[in-house]
């Protein structure tokens, strides 16, 4: 039984890549708040299971929800309002390199429907105070080091308030003290309420933040593994 709190539930789901098995009956739940990495070896499915959360995969069999988003019935027109409930981070930054931080900011606003410029701006200013930037809101992206641009991407995530955060690789260009500044910037995000399942292979990082780790082994997904 999961209760109100989950925000991520997928019950005996089949990913397929075309016609290929990725993960076969597929149980996972996840809560509101919760941290958790997603580990397994390359090619065993995390890229995978993180595009059936996030409406780029369909679920041919079983039952899954995110975000209160029937995943089996998800239509196209329907994507874009369940991409606003998730932030996706992935391992390259991503910003639009001709823009500053505040235009790129902006940029996802207007595209996801904000139109009253004081709240866009309160908006703005809030998600950099939660990510330590808000000093650099007039910079562009190449002024800025890695692990600040990857933080202007977490900035981008939270805009929309999501209710998880799906993390990618969020510290593969990163050195060990960014990834870790990285890592403690996610989980103080997911204490305030935004549930963080982060896909990793970096082990160092997760003895440091020992947490739940869900595994992508052989086919199947185990809900709560050790490395
Ligand atoms: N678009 C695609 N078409 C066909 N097969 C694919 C496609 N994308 C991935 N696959 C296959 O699905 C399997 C799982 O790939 P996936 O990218 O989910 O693994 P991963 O665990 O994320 O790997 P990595 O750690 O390297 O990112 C692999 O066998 C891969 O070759």
């Amino acid at each position: 039984m999961s209760g109100t709190n989950t925000v991520i539930k997928l019950e005996n789901v089949d990913i397929y890549q075309q016609k290929h098995l990725v993960l076969s009956n597929v149980v996972l739940h996840i809560d509101k708040g919760e941290f958790v990495f997603l580990i397994g070896s390359t090619g065993s499915g995390k890229s995978s299971l993180l595009k059936v959360i996030y409406g780029d995969l369909h679920i041919a069999s079983g039952e899954g929800r995110a975000a209160d988003f029937d995943l089996k019935k998800l239509s196209d027109t329907q994507v874009p309002f369940l991409r606003r409930k998730l932030g996706i981070v992935f391992q390259d930054f991503q910003l639009l390199t001709d823009r500053t931080v505040e235009q790129n900011l902006q940029f996802v606003m207007q595209a996801t429907g904000w139109k009253d410029k004081a709240l866009i701006a309160e908006r703005i200013r809030d998600v950099l105070d939660k990510v330590g930037l808000r000093s650099k809101i007039r910079k562009m992206p190449h002024e800025l080091s890695g692990g600040e641009q990857q933080r202007i991407v977490i900035a981008r995530a939270l805009l929309n308030d999501p209710e998880i955060i799906l993390a990618d690789e969020p510290t593969g260009n990163l050195d060990p003290d960014t990834s870790e500044e990285i890592v403690m910037l996610l989980r103080q995000i997911s204490q305030s309420g935004t549930a963080v399942l982060m896909a990793t292979h970096d082990y160092h990082i997760i003895r440091t933040f020992p947490s739940r780790i869900i595994k992508c082994e052989n086919g199947v997904v185990h809900e709560d593994a050790t490395i």
